[in-house]
């Protein structure tokens, strides 16, 4: 058995001249949580169409589970859970019967537990329709099914968005539990970064359809940088600074983040006539926003 829950070699998803996946090779093993975060367009929605068997690549090769994710048989699917943004449930059901279909499908494995669990944060009744549901109620009625289904794997794309605090907590605290207690994989893709930090063991940054960053979410931490230095004038020019994310200058002092500064870069801003160079390490946050700023579309300078 592989010991990876998903591979992809050299997987591209075109859309005419558009690449939604660039020839991404990603390995993500099997066991823990892995969040997938990056810039809105970044590819991520593809990658769980993809690996779900939804959507076919333009090139490249996936496996999900250890086989070919264009082969995954029904029994496959069953150890599969998959929560999107849309929580795309019919609207005319109850509560009740499609809790009893999920039930029925998963009758063999079905973990009561969990689905009580995350369903308590929320006042449900069995008989109202699925359309009658707010968002966030919508939203974790799906949580709680999928984790009902005690997936071998689950895939989760934005599964808090629209939930109260509490709701959201209670959730994480469920996936967290669920992920170690039960030896399962989850993915999952955010752009709440203060979750990602409590919940991944690996970060996996896109972008561009290209994969920029596979790590744990505090070697990603560690790899960027803040700078305050009291230089005169300009300072260095930023392409003599390679690594350089950030640049501001705030009132007369300039503020650096740097990816991978190097170890003499405090003498490289000497150098340059700095009179003080402090650095300081950055939260999981500013580091995300920072290294997406780089490359993110936006108005022309
Ligand atoms: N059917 C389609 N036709 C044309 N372009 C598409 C189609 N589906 C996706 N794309 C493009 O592919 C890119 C990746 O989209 P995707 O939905 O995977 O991004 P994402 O990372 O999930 O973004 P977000 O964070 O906004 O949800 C985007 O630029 C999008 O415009």
């Amino acid at each position: 058995m592989s010991g990876l829950a998903i591979e992809t070699r050299g997987l591209t998803r075109r859309h005419g001249r558009k690449h939604a996946l660039d020839n991404l090779d990603l390995a993500l093993p099997r066991g823990g949580i892995h969040a997938i975060v990056g810039a809105n367009g970044a590819g991520k929605s593809t990658l769980f169409r993809i690996l779900l068997g939804f959507l076919s690549p333009s090139g490249g090769e996936v496996f999900v589970l250890g086989r070919p994710s264009a082969a995954l048989t029904p029994d496959d699917r069953r150890r599969i859970g998959f929560v999107n943004e849309e929580h795309t449930l019919p609207g005319w059901a109850t509560v009740a019967a499609v809790l009893a279909m999920q039930r029925r499908l998963y009758a063999d494995r079905w973990d009561a537990r969990a689905f009580d669990t995350v369903i308590a944060s929320f006042d449900l009744s069995p008989a109202q329709r699925i359309g009658q549901l707010s968002r966030g109620e919508r939203a974790g009625f799906n949580l709680a099914l999928a984790l009902g289904q005690a997936p071998e794997l689950l895939i989760l794309d934005e599964p808090t968005l629209g939930l109260d605090v509490v709701a959201r907590r209670r959730l994480l605290d469920a996936l967290i539990e669920g992920a170690s207690a039960e030896d399962r994989t989850v993915i999952y893709c955010s752009h709440q970064i203060e979750e990602v930090e409590r919940l991944a063991d690996t970060l996996v940054v896109l972008e561009r359809g290209s994969l920029r960053n596979f790590s744990a979410p505090d070697d990603f931490r560690e790899r960027i940088t803040q700078w305050v230095a009291n230089v005169p004038f300009k300072g260095p020019p930023p392409d003599a600074m390679p690594g350089l994310l950030q640049h501001r200058k705030i009132d007369g002092v300039h503020h650096y983040m740097m990816l991978d500064a190097e170890p003499g870069f405090a003498d490289f801003l000497r150098g340059h006539g700095a009179t003080s160079v402090q650095t300081m390490p950055v939260p999981l946050d500013r580091a995300v926003d920072a290294f997406l700023t780089r490359n993110h579309a936006g108005p022309a300078a």
